[in-house]
Parts: structure tokens; sequence; C-alpha cells
């Protein structure tokens, strides 16, 4: 590993874990992922929310050391990875993937795996075995045993995922640990993701679909889109192409009718960013005529509480898409927010900035 120069980083309050700079990935010639500055705080859980094809997946697997970015420099512990620190890397940082593989033996097998690749042996590896398998609710005396094919679907996502936390790893990297999982499963993944954290200060990284349950479980949630870190607030992201209106300005179909109307972005197919802090939540039609454009009716569908000052993320059904607002508890309680509640929800145009 190469000591990072000086003037290339200067931590302000600790050492950062993860720093990339400039990162760019190209699969087949066409761009998936470009990141110019971010870091990973030390111990932090992360989320990476977004839509299919956003990028999440390329982005932990580079952090994960399982491949190299095309363009870019990443850092680890302050240290710049060469191709052969990653190797010793993967070592410590350990990648749950969306369809882990499992040997055709034993559960037990499958997690000491890891243990024995390290050489850890005996009555050691076995008590870690089976702590790792409560750690994700598998009775080891009724789970031990079972060949990996007699298992559901969900138990044997369980089985992957103990058999990364039997390695105590220093980052955890899980790539949609929740899909196709029931609330129970999510519930384990969430309490093993905070076990880790707590046990052996292990930074955890995780990718999801569902913003509430993120945003339940993280200390900090990232927007991806397109290949991009937009965030780290809860945001919209409106895709062109866009039509342009006959005053200059640009406006797209946002179902049923509805049109969202901005000012024009460089080009026509940019994307629209717009933070859900500055959408606002009303019960009723407002009368304020400086409201009236952007304004969609919809049906609340979920609220979930972040930050540290009891924010609560709005999520909002409007005919084709989803809306995400954020309100603070006064305001919930003020407006009676739950879910099939009909709102309507403004987006201020002068709000929006452009990718
Ligand atoms: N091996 C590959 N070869 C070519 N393109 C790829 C490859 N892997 C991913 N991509 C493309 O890279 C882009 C980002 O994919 P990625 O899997 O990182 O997205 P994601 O946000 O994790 O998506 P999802 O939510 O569907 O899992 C997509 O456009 C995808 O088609």
């Amino acid at each position: 590993m190469e000591a990072m120069p000086a003037r290339e980083f200067t931590p302000s309050s600790g050492m950062p874990l993860y720093v990339l700079d400039g990162i760019l990935q190209v699969y087949g010639g066409r761009p998936v992922l470009s990141v110019d500055r971010w870091s990973v705080p030390q111990g932090c859980v992360l989320g990476l929310v977004g839509p299919n094809g956003s990028g999440k997946s390329t982005l932990l697997r580079l952090l994960a050391f399982v491949e190299s970015p095309a363009q870019g420099t990443l850092w680890f512990q302050g240290c710049c990875v060469s191709r052969r620190e990653a190797r010793n890397l993967r070592r410590i940082v350990t990648l749950l993937p969306q369809d882990p593989y499992l040997l055709d033996r034993s559960v037990a097998d499958n997690v000491a795996y890891g243990l024995r690749v390290r050489g850890v042996h005996g009555g050691d590896r076995k008590a870690r075995v089976r702590e790792a398998l409560r750690w994700v609710g598998l009775d080891p005396n009724l789970f031990e045993l079972r060949r990996v094919q007699a298992l559901s679907g969900g138990e044997a996502r369980r089985v992957a995922l103990a058999a990364r936390l039997v390695l105590q790893p220093r980052v955890l990297l899980l790539d949609e640990p929740t899909a196709e999982i029931d609330v129970e499963s999510a519930r384990l993944v969430r309490r093993a993701a905070l076990k880790a954290r707590s046990a052996w200060g292990t930074t955890v990284i995780i990718t999801s679909h569902d913003w509430g349950w993120l945003l339940g479980l993280c200390d900090q949630v990232y927007h991806m889109h397109a290949g991009h870190l937009v965030g780290p607030a809860p945001v919209n992201c409106f895709d062109g192409p866009w039509r342009v209106d006959t005053d200059g300005r640009v406006w797209k179909d946002v179902g049923a009718g509805q049109r969202l109307v901005l000012p024009a972005p460089e080009s026509l197919t940019a994307t629209a960013v717009v933070e859900a802090e500055h959408v606002q939540i009303f019960t009723h039609r407002p009368e304020d005529i400086g409201v009236q454009e952007n304004l969609f009716h919809g049906i609340v569908t979920g609220l979930a509480v972040y930050g540290h000052d009891e924010r609560l993320l709005v999520t909002v059904r409007l005919a084709e898409r989803i809306l995400l607002a954020s309100v603070s508890g006064d305001q919930r309680r003020a407006h009676g927010l739950q879910p099939g509640l009909g709102v309507f929800a403004w987006v201020p145009s002068d709000r929006c900035r452009w990718l």
C-alpha cells in the first residue's frame, strides 16, 4: 500500500475509511458510474438507494476491491489501494452480493469456509460458526448439518450473511439484502448490521430500493441516479427528455395529465433534482396562487423517521411515480399524515438543480 501524500487529503475529524477521487467505471465502453469526490466515515452504517441500473452494485464492487475503476483513485484508511493491496484488503472487506453463491455442502461448512481459508481451526471456528448462525436467527442445532439445497431462499440468504458475519469484517457490504425476504428477515439483517458495528466497529454499506427501511437503519442514505451520487439528502430525480413550453421553459407529464414545469436546462435530456426538503405537502388545495404550478395530487404511501431532528420522509404516489417530501413531526400531526391519505404535493420550480 502506498502512503497517501498529505496534500491530497486532509481529514477534518478522523480519517475517513474510504475516499473516492475522480472515479469512473466503464462497462463495454459505456460509463456506468462517475464519482467526483466521496468519502465514507469509519464505523458508519451507510445506505445507497436508487432505481435499477443506477450503479449501486457497481459502487459496492469497487468498495469491495473485487474490481478496479477505469479511472480515478480509491483510498482506504488513508492509503491509495494498489491492485496487489486490493487482494489483501479482501480479507477484511466482505461483500454479500445480490445472488450469493453457496457450496453444495452443509450450512456449517458454508459458514466456516472463510474461516478455514484464513486458518481458523478447531473449537474456535465451530463456536464462531454457531454464533454467526444465531445472529441471523438460525438455530445452529437445527441448521448446522442441513444441506444448503434443502433451505428456503430466505434461509439460504441468511446463511450467506452468516458466512460474512463470521469473518468479523472491517467492512460489510450488503447488496440488496432485503430483496424478496419477509419482514422478520429484514429485521434480522438490520440487527446483524448494527451488532457488527457495535461488536467490531464494522463499517456497513447497504443498498436497497426501500427508502424507509434504510432511513430507519442508516446514519446517512445516499441517493444514486444514472451512475451519480446525488444526496445525501433524500431527493426526487426527474429524467428527461423534456418538452419545451411556449415561454421557453420545459415540462414533462408525471401522470394523469399532471405537468412538471421547470426552467430550461442546458440539455433536454438532463435530469432535474429536487430535494425532498423542498417539496411541500398540503391536505387541501392551497389558495395561494404562487403554488398552483407543479401542484400534484397523490396518495401518501409511507412515512419514515430519519435524521437527528425527527424529520419524516413522506412517500406520495402520483399517478405514475413516487414523490418524496420531508416534513417535521409537528407538520405530520397538524396534517394527520398517514398512509392512504390524499394530499397535494408542491414542487417549487426554483429549487431544482440539473444533473
Ligand atoms: N458486467 C456488466 N457488463 C456491462 N454492463 C453492466 C455490467 N454490470 C452492470 N452493468 C450496467 O451498469 C449499470 C449499473 O448497474 P448496477 O448493477 O451497478 O446497478 P444497480 O443500481 O445495482 O441496479 P439494480 O438495482 O437493478 O441492482 C447498468 O446500466 C447495468 O446494465
